[in-house]
């Protein structure tokens, strides 16, 4: 482990440490605002094992490419998936869709990373697992919030990725209260451009960590858009803790 001082930007909102030499960035810790937080780690798994766990997953996972329902239409979901959780847990089911919960008995080496992620993230206690695979840019996940009941009001999830880079976005919902309502209808009538703040990118490279904790799936959507001539696989890992059937932890 390096000696060398972490060091925090000056940027209230966004703060990035760097070594003192500003070279390697470890972290960057985006506050949202209003208790929303994403951090990401761009190299926590580094290059050559993050290929490993690419090939092991791409190879031993049993991806399915499901029939979903988007605004009561069946298609089909625009990437691979699936599902691993801890026995006991309430079923997850997502646009119209209830995954086939695999065990962590099915895929072992997952303990690994599951372990590394726990390790990573005092606090957390992770006991499902969605995986996604991205055969290409024109596989994408739309404009979401993972706030699905079984999650909690103030989720913690840990997104590991692998393979080619994808560019992830953020973006602020419309507000909730008549006056967050009446300055975004102000702004889109005005044509005028959303705070820069209620949008941010991060592009989530080989072996990279992104966490979204506190109210980020109450009060932002998330998205990976298509990228047209894009070729290669990207394969995500989402680690989430599923309430227990009484809702406590
Ligand atoms: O692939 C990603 O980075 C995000 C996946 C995601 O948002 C999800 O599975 O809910
Ligand atoms: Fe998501």
């Amino acid at each position: 482990m390096s000696l060398r001082k972490l060091v925090t930007k000056a940027n209230p909102n966004c703060n990035e440490s760097e070594d003192e030499d500003g070279k390697a960035k470890r972290e960057t810790r985006v506050a949202l605002g209003n208790g929303s937080e994403v951090v990401l780690i761009p190299r926590f798994i580094s290059f050559d094992r993050a290929w490993n766990w690419f090939d092991y997953l791409n190879t031993h996972v049993p991806w399915t490419r499901p029939t979903i329902r988007v605004f009561g239409r069946s298609c089909l979901q625009p990437r691979d998936t699936c599902y691993v959780a801890s026995p006991g847990l309430p079923q997850l089911v997502y646009s119209g869709y209830q995954p086939h919960a695999y065990s962590w008995d099915d895929l072992p080496p997952l303990k690994e990373l599951l372990e590394a992620v726990h390790k990573a993230l005092p606090g957390s206690s992770f006991n499902s697992l969605l995986l996604n695979r991205y055969k290409g840019g024109n596989d994408y996940v739309a404009w979401h919030s993972d706030d699905e009941k079984v999650y909690g009001s103030t989720p913690e999830i840990a997104s590991l990725s692998f393979g080619c880079e994808r560019e992830f976005y953020l973006k602020k919902k419309p507000g909730k209260t008549s006056q967050e309502r009446k300055s975004d209808q102000e702004a889109t009538s005005k044509r005028l451009k959303r705070n820069h703040d209620d949008q941010h990118s991060f592009m989530l490279k080989h072996g990279s960590l992104l966490v979204m904790r506190g109210y980020t799936q109450r009060d932002w959507m998330h998205s990976v858009p298509k990228r047209t001539k894009l070729e290669a696989t990207r394969i995500n890992l989402t680690f989430r803790h599923v309430l227990s059937y009484n809702g406590s932890r």
